[in-house]
């Protein structure tokens, strides 16, 4: 068996979910060219779903379209993976990718607001311009998103949404507008688990904690190591990965979650918790991690897995 990686990715897929899970489904992953995103859409289309991948930036789009299909055609697996441009602050391109995609696979099952982002500032320093990108990026993009996916279709034929919120849960200094933003993705997560219910429309979401490295997201804060500066606070001393993220957005997309709705589940290592000034953290060793590669290391010759 091939434990060997490419480019820091794993080439094994080892998810816990079983294969053909999501056959005949069709989701939308926005920033699903990189990182997490990128992870949700790989165990998405390994699971059989059709997968519209959609966000602002061409090359960003075609190169990670490239890289996963390249990658699941090395399982002889076809991907049905599609592209469409879109900005999820701009209402017209929101528009258009739900119908797009309605028109050209005829139904959406599945939502996944992933596509966002901030920058670090203490928030005096904050701009009304830079305010409201993050804002309208986080908060207004997802409402958008989960409006048009709703009222185009799945409001008459049901589905499941799952929005991005992080670990502001007591404030976020240095990232306040993206901290407002995603506190009330989780109150708009509540509020339309309620309304959408009757439609047979779930909706929840993941918040990571802020420790789930990829290249393109330390790329943003022009920091390699800006994730591993968080492990002194977590309690399973470790950072996260983008399985660990991907398997819970599975999970709550899947028929298994049937009865959750409003939901946001932290991925965090016990990071949110941790706020007794008077206990310290051990000097602990990192708990085990899951990634597709330590899994499918851990699982061989058992469990669903491919060699890719
Ligand atoms: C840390 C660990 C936790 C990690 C969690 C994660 O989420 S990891 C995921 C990480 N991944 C991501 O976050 C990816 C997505 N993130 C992004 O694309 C950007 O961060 C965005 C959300 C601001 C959108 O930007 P955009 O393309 O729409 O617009 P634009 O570039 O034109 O800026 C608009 C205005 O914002 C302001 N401003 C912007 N940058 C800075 C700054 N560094 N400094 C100060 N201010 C800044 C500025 O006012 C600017 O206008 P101005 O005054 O210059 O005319
Ligand atoms: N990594 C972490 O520790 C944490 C991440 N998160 C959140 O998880 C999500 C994924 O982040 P991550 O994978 O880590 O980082 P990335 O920077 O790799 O991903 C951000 C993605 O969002 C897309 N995006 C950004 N702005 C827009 C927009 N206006 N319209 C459409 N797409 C957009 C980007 O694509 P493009 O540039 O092509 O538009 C990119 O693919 C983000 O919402 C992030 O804030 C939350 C908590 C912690």
């Amino acid at each position: 068996m091939s434990t060997s990686k490419s480019m820091g990715t794993p080439l094994h897929v080892s998810s816990v979910f079983r294969p053909g899970l999501f056959d005949d489904r069709v989701a939308i992953v926005t920033g699903g060219a990189t990182g997490i995103g990128k992870g949700i859409t790989k165990e998405l289309l390994f699971l059989g779903c059709t997968v519209v991948i959609a966000s602002r930036k061409a090359d960003r789009l075609s190169d990670g379209a490239k890289e996963i299909r390249d990658w699941l055609a090395n399982a002889g697996q076809k991907a049905t993976l599609h592209v469409v441009q879109c900005n999820v602050r701009k209402e017209d391109e929101v528009k258009s990718l739900i119908s797009t995609t309605v028109d050209r696979f005829g139904k959406l099952d599945f939502l996944i607001n992933n596509g966002g982002g901030q920058f670090l500032s203490s928030t005096a320093d904050i701009r009304l311009k830079g305010w409201n990108a993050v804002v309208e990026t986080n908060l207004t993009g997802t409402f958008l998103l989960c409006r048009e996916a709703y009222n185009q279709w799945m409001k008459d034929h049901g589905g499941a949404i799952v929005n991005m919120a992080m670990d502001m849960w007591k404030g976020y200094p240095y990232m306040g507008h993206s901290g407002a933003a995603r506190a009330g993705v989780v109150n708009l997560t509540k509020t339309l688990g309620v309304e959408w219910a009757q439609s047979n429309v779930r909706v929840n979401a993941v918040a990571p904690g802020s420790s789930i490295f990829s290249p393109t997201a330390a790329a943003n804060y022009g920091n390699a190591s800006i994730f591993d500066g968080a492990k002194v606070n977590i309690p399973m001393k470790r950072t996260g990965t983008v399985e660990e993220v991907s398997s819970a957005v599975c999970f709550l997309l899947s028929p298994g979650a049937a009865f959750i709705t409003g939901e946001t589940i932290r991925i965090d290592g016990g990071q949110s918790f941790y706020i007794t000034p008077n206990f310290r953290l051990p000097d602990s060793k990192p708990t085990d991690m899951y990634s597709w590669q330590s899994q499918f290391d851990k699982d061989a010759p058992h469990g669903s897995k491919s060699k890719l």
